[in-house]
């Protein structure tokens, strides 16, 4: 209600927008930031005493987006990251930090990661693992004492400090080609042995590399099942139906039916006595494909296993057919391949070799024989021997992932689109842990912590499974730090609903239309994916989280709705202050809030300052910004000194420049407020007059009405600024907000 009387205010009554600590709503005035935008808080002034090591920083690097599905030539925003490891290291340079040795805060982390829960949460989809928000990990002070330059060309994944007082921005790995070692699809044999999930893959490199062109395939929900089809690259996925014969010929018909009733693929299922079945959506095959195939593909997996020749022109535009074969076609097919020395030979699908039980494969479209069972047995243990082709595929949990394609890389990690046993689209998020310190490593855990801890959220990226192949990150029996790095090949993988699209290639692309046609800022569109970025963002607010990197690149697209990713450098809200200490890492630079950059220091009143919700505001209203002008609040100032300079600068006014709807400048306005406590909260954020607009109130219900029609009226040019009074007037008396009617 009170927000509903300051709605009626009229505009001599309200107060200046930023300085009324966010809790009056004046109707807003035009796009003059000059007389707009303004601080008062004592709490948040600052004697400005940059630390050294800021001085030593020249730029924020720049990264860009990969090729493929969320490729753009737009520069991509770049965290700016201090090793974690390093930054403990450098307590002693650091008073702040040396009050907090290093031990105990890597003892901290530990203690609080919540260890044993990640070890023991089983990567169950549908088990959410919820943790306490005590037992959250409390993040260790900043430690600015340690950036270097890093130059980062292996995939963000070799960070080594090069001096004490270098900072280390963290460089991502910008372009992100997609590699055809990465793309390339084989036949391979996939599990050890003959279980349930036995399964079997292959694609052809054409057509993964046009991977966002695919016909058909399976992208999980929010929980992984459900399983829908969309189009995806092409896949042949072979089921050992000796085990899952319901289950195929459900999903043959649901893949015939996601196909608009046209079946995606000849699918050969002869019942039980059928051994294997492949679905195709069936580009055209040429004979460069076998030889990328051989390339890749492990050669002792493909001919005895993997291959069939199905006739297919090397250069025709035939189409692959779907195949069910045993074990006797992988024998034929060997010899086919051999013959042609496995290279000329275009590769149309893979087959699958099956155990000998109960396999009577007789699909007649294929002349399936049957050989007999000595013969069988001896493909099967060749077949048995075989292990999966890590250029092919990922092994998460005993689970195989074929890659689809490189996404991206970012700070610290390379992120694939891959397909499961299931023929479902995920993206696998793999971060290499050696050469990490430990309290680095924890961190990533924690990233997995965060992802359980939302499971089930929809505006959260949903993590499916993950696996930490040092299973000693996972434990928690002994609480003492650990020094040095992680020396063996380790991993952390995390299989990741699957996102079409980030905001930052949306942003993109509006904009390029936008300059081509001329057109003006379309506010439905802001609204649409503004509410929706609110909606995420208040998700872990509410979860008591604090994301800290909040950028376009970071809210993905998954079936029509933003959802939240990364969580690198969250943070857990500690106690009701909701103000959290910062980790080493500390966001994008376009996007860090004042407090942001000056966290840990101390204010004019020797207070500590914090970074907490209103930090994860100030990154939302600065994604406005760039969704409505194009660039960033402080995009002009280009090195890193000259935007710390500015950002930190209570008395610099962000420049506004005129847009129609004035609403949608008193909305940036009050994310952007300098001090922190006078920024809106996402509840009132979303219930701000740009997002709900005002409606005529206690009128006749009388479509008829004439003074709704004249509001109606009035609202149609709600842009003029003339109209602001008049129709501040009449509201006074005759409206109330949208939501209440
Ligand atoms: N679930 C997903 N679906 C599709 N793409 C994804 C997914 N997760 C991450 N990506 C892409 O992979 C790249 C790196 O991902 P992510 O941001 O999680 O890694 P990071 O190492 O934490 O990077 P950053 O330093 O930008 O925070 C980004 O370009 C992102 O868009």
């Amino acid at each position: 209600m009170e927000r509903r009387d300051n709605f009626l205010q009229p505009p001599a009554a309200a107060a200046a927008p930023a300085a009324g600590g966010g809790k009056g709503l004046p109707v807003p005035a035009t796009g003059d930031a000059t007389n707009l935008t303004s601080s008062s808080s004592s709490t948040s002034s600052l004697t400005l005493s940059p630390p050294d090591f800021l001085r030593q920083v020249q730029a924020a690097l720049k990264r860009h987006r990969p090729t493929g599905s969320m490729q753009s030539n737009q520069p991509r925003a770049t965290r700016v990251l201090v090793s974690r490891g390093e930054g403990s290291t450098k307590a002693v340079a650091n008073p702040s930090v040396a009050q907090n040795p290093e031990g105990k805060v890597m003892q901290q982390r530990r203690g609080l990661l919540g260890a044993s829960r990640l070890r023991n949460a089983a990567p169950d989809q549908n088990k959410a693992v919820v943790s306490s928000q005590d037992e959250l990990l409390l993040t260790t002070p900043l430690t600015l004492g340690t950036i270097t330059d890093t130059h980062d060309q292996n995939g963000g994944q070799n960070h080594q400090p090069k001096s004490d007082t270098d900072l280390l921005v963290d460089r991502k790995k910008s372009s992100m080609e997609v590699s055809s070692s990465q793309m390339a699809s084989a036949n391979a044999l996939v599990g050890e042995d003959f279980k349930k999930d036995l399964f079997y893959l292959t694609s052809d490199p054409q057509l993964t590399s046009q991977r966002d062109n695919f016909p058909v395939a399976q992208v999980a929900d929010d929980q992984g099942k459900n399983h829908k089809e969309i189009g995806i690259a092409s896949a042949a996925v072979e089921m050992d139906i000796k085990y899952d014969a319901a289950n195929l010929s459900r999903r043959i018909d649901e893949a015939c039916d996601q196909n608009h009733g046209e079946p995606m693929t000849r699918c050969s299922a002869m019942g039980s006595s059928v051994t294997a079945v492949s679905l195709y959506s069936g580009p055209t095959i040429q004979s460069k494909s076998a030889a990328q195939i051989d390339q890749y593909a492990s050669p002792a997996q493909m001919p005895q296993c993997g291959r069939e020749s199905s006739g297919v022109s090397g250069h025709g535009s035939q189409k692959l057919h779907g195949v069910a074969m045993n074990h006797a076609d992988c024998n034929t097919n060997k010899q086919q391949v051999d013959t042609n020395g496995g290279m000329d030979k275009p590769v149309s699908s893979s087959a699958v070799c099956l155990p000998s039980q109960g396999l009577s494969g007789n699909d007649q479209s294929l002349s399936a024989k049957d050989d007999g069972a000595p013969r069988r047995s001896k493909v099967e243990k060749e077949c048995r021997k075989k292990n999966y082709d890590p250029d092919v595929f990922f092994k998460v949990n005993g689970k195989l992932y074929q890659k689809l394609g490189k996404i991206g890389s970012g700070g610290s990690s390379e992120v694939h689109k891959v397909i499961s046993a299931e023929c479902t689209i995920y993206a696998l998020k793999k971060i290499k842990l050696k050469g990490r310190d430990y309290p680095t490593a924890y961190g990533f855990c924690q990233e997995i912590e965060y992802l359980n801890k939302l499971k089930g959220k929809s505006n959260i990226i949903q993590l499916i499974d993950y696996e930490v192949t040092d299973k000693s990150l996972l434990q928690d029996d002994s609480l003492s730090p650990r020094d040095g790095r992680i020396k063996d090949d380790h991993y952390i993988y995390m299989v990741l609903e699957y996102g079409e699209i980030d905001l930052a290639n949306m942003v993109a692309q509006e904009w390029k239309k936008r300059n081509t046609s001329n057109m003006k800022i379309d506010e439905n569109w802001l609204r649409f994916y503004w509410q929706q970025m609110l909606k995420a963002v208040n998700t872990i607010h509410e979860e008591r989280i604090v994301h800290s990197d909040l950028k376009p690149a970071n809210f993905l697209l998954v079936r029509g709705a933003l959802k939240l990713i990364d969580f690198g450098i969250a943070k857990a809200i500690m106690n009701d202050t909701t103000n959290i200490q910062r980790d080493s890492q500390i966001g994008t630079l376009n996007y860090m809030s004042p407090e942001a950059f000056m966290c840990n220091e101390q204010d004019s009143g020797g207070n500590v300052i914090k970074c907490g919700r209103p930090s994860d505001i100030w990154s939302l209203g600065c994604i406005l910004y760039q969704m409505v002008y194009g660039k960033t609040p402080f995009a002009d100032y280009k090195n890193f000194w000259a935007k710390f300079k500015v950002v930190t600068d209570k008395n610099h006014k962000i420049k506004y420049e005129p847009v129609d709807n004035p609403w949608l400048i008193d909305l940036m306005q009050r994310c952007l407020a300098w001090d922190r406590n006078d920024r809106w909260r996402i509840p009132q954020l979303l219930e701000h007059p740009f997002l709900v607009p005002l409606v005529p109130r206690d009128l006749p219900s009388i479509d008829q009405d004439p003074c709704r029609l004249l509001m109606e009226r009035v609202r149609v040019h709600w842009a003029n600024p003339k109209l602001h009074s008049f129709i501040a007037e009449l509201e006074k008396d005759q409206c109330r907000p949208a939501t209440q009617m």
